[in-house]
């Protein structure tokens, strides 16, 4: 384990395989029971802090939603003496506050993936063992993300729902509007089984969505690529904003 108290980690998606300007001081390899994560973990230093960063899909971003190593992730993460987690991830907007390149910070999922390990208590002794998910993402690292947000005067949506849904394909337009439906307001695909993994080993999770594209059927046309990074590099740059004023000393 490392000397320093590290401030938080942050798991970077799609847009995001390297914070820039994060002071490099060393990365890690960690095994975990679970198999390995998705590459090393970069110790660094952003904003006077000391943070360590993961890519979620690998560093080359060669790893498809449903086949990243949630459990090995998180487990790295906790092993190595990390308590507060950012995920960041690209979502679609489904409903009319969540246009593209904005920033929110969602309060609620709905799961829709399948087959991913998604859980810790599979075996063992302590094997049935419910964990309370009524608040998928803990409040007070939401808070301090809120605040962040005030204090480098970016704009944050407080509150909505994650809808995680299996990929890799994007969704119908009917599904969408199940999802619209279900209450969902954003649409990525992997917050599940994340967050709830994280909350298994006790760790604050929050997370900030960079909204990538209108979710399917909520413009006329197809979804591009293009159209994504072009959104995520806008959102993406607002996030590194955030992350230099994320304090998290009082959580
Ligand atoms: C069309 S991009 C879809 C891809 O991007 C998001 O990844 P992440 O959440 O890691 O930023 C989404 O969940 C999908 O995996
Ligand atoms: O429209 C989307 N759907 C699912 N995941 C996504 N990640 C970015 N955009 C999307």
């Amino acid at each position: 384990m490392s000397e320093t108290k590290i401030a938080f980690a942050v798991i970077g998606g799609t847009g995001l395989t390297a914070i820039e300007g994060l002071e490099v001081i060393h990365r890690e390899v960690v095994h975990t029971p679970y198999g390995e994560p998705s590459g090393q973990i970069t110790h660094g230093m952003i904003g006077g802090q000391r943070i360590v960063f993961l890519a979620r899909h690998g560093y080359t971003h060669n790893i498809p939603p449903h086949r990243i190593n949630y459990r090995a992730n998180i487990w790295a993460l906790h092993s190595i003496g990390v308590r507060n987690v950012v995920a960041v991830g690209a979502v679609g907007g489904i409903t009319p506050q969540m246009a593209p390149q904005t920033l929110v910070i969602p309060n609620q999922i709905i799961d829709y993936t399948y087959g991913r390990s998604h859980t810790f208590f599979d075996e063992g002794l302590r094997s049935v063992t419910h964990i309370d998910f009524s608040q998928p993402y803990c409040p007070k690292l939401r808070q301090a993300l809120l605040n962040a947000g005030k204090q480098a005067a970016i704009d944050l949506i407080d509150g909505g729902t994650y809808a995680a849904t299996q990929g890799p394909r994007l969704e119908s337009a009917a599904e969408i509007l199940r999802l619209e439906r279900d209450g969902c307001d954003l649409v990525g695909m992997t917050a599940m089984p994340e967050a709830a993994l994280a909350k298994e080993l006790g760790l604050s999770y929050a997370s900030c969505s960079v909204v990538a594209n209108w979710a399917a059927g909520k413009t006329s046309g197809e979804i591009t690529m293009s159209e994504i990074h072009r959104n995520l590099v806008v959102g993406m740059e607002r996030l590194r904003q955030l992350l230099k004023v994320l304090n998290c000393c009082d959580l």
